[in-house]
């Protein structure tokens, strides 16, 4: 393990550490002595103080903790595929779509920031606009998954609605053919894939029921990829109860169900003696 801190010319102080993975770089406002060593051309010298070598030693355990945890085999069964666009990715796409003015603030919720269950669901509306052709969807999905892998996930379950949209020709057959694409293609990330199509609730039960017939197709036809129905979207628009026939069809043709139910507090005005059992 290597420990020191260099200037890096415009009077700028350096501390950096080094061992076999990592190297960690920060400002400090503290001076060391030591001698003089070259470091990528420039001056660098070796420190001595204590203060400053126990500070490096907490920056490499967190380095390495952070090491520890992405090397951690994993398994997400709960990623959305447009609720798991990187930066990076909505990066590319808004450079794609310029005339949409959509700035990065708009796609995503930062660290304590607080938001209403509704605003959250508008971030979803402007990352739809980003993604609406099969170009778009296909680039999502591969980074998806790339960067998954990337973090050690060895099973992922990804899950997305299947969206029309006349602007582009985009299906929503085409758009599930375009999700488990690449899936389909990368035999060299060792990462198992699944995909669970969703059923959005603010669509009704007629578009429920027609998700669950393209997702049953798909349960046939796709290799084991798609193998089951998601029921998600905004909790305080309509009824689960008014979903259950379609989701009933779903577990009767063999589809696994994943469902959002009761994430809000609602003063139940009738009940339904309809139970699906889920296991
Ligand atoms: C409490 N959290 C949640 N509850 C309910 N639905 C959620 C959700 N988080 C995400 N979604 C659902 O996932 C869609 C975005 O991904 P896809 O376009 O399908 O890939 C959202 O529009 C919403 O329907």
């Amino acid at each position: 393990m290597g420990i020191y801190f260099y200037n890096q010319g415009n009077g700028g102080r350096y501390l950096r550490c080094t061992d076999l993975s990592v190297t960690q770089k920060c400002s400090l406002k503290t001076e060391g002595k030591g001698t003089t060593r070259y470091d990528d051309g420039r001056t660098a010298t070796q420190g001595t103080n204590s203060l400053l070598i126990e500070l490096l030693l907490i920056l490499l355990m967190d380095n390495e903790a952070d090491a520890f945890y992405e090397g951690l085999p994993k398994v997400e069964l709960h990623a959305h595929l447009n609720g798991s666009v990187s930066f990076q990715t909505i990066e590319k796409l808004i450079r794609r779509k310029p005339q949409l003015n959509i700035e990065h603030s708009m796609t995503a919720i930062g660290k304590g920031q607080r938001r209403t269950l509704d605003e959250c669901f508008q971030v979803f509306k402007v990352i739809h606009q980003l993604v609406d052709s099969e170009e778009d969807i296909f680039m999502v999905a591969t980074d998806v998954i790339k960067e998954f892998a990337a973090d050690g996930v060895k099973y992922l379950e990804l899950r997305s609605t299947p969206r029309e949209e006349t602007t582009t020709g985009l299906t929503k057959r085409r758009y599930i053919e375009t999700v488990i694409k690449y899936s389909k293609l990368c035999t060299l990330t060792l990462i198992i894939k699944r995909f669970l199509v969703a059923i959005d609730r603010r669509n009704g039960s007629q578009v429920a029921m027609e998700t669950v017939q393209l997702a049953e197709e798909f349960l046939l036809s796709s290799d084991g990829l798609v193998i089951g129905i998601d029921l998600s979207g905004d909790p305080t628009v309509g009824h689960g109860r008014d979903l259950l026939s379609a989701l009933q069809k779903a577990k009767d043709s063999g589809l696994k169900l994943s469902l959002h139910l009761s994430e809000v507090c609602f003063i139940i005005h009738s009940h339904t003696n309809t139970t699906i059992k889920l296991t």
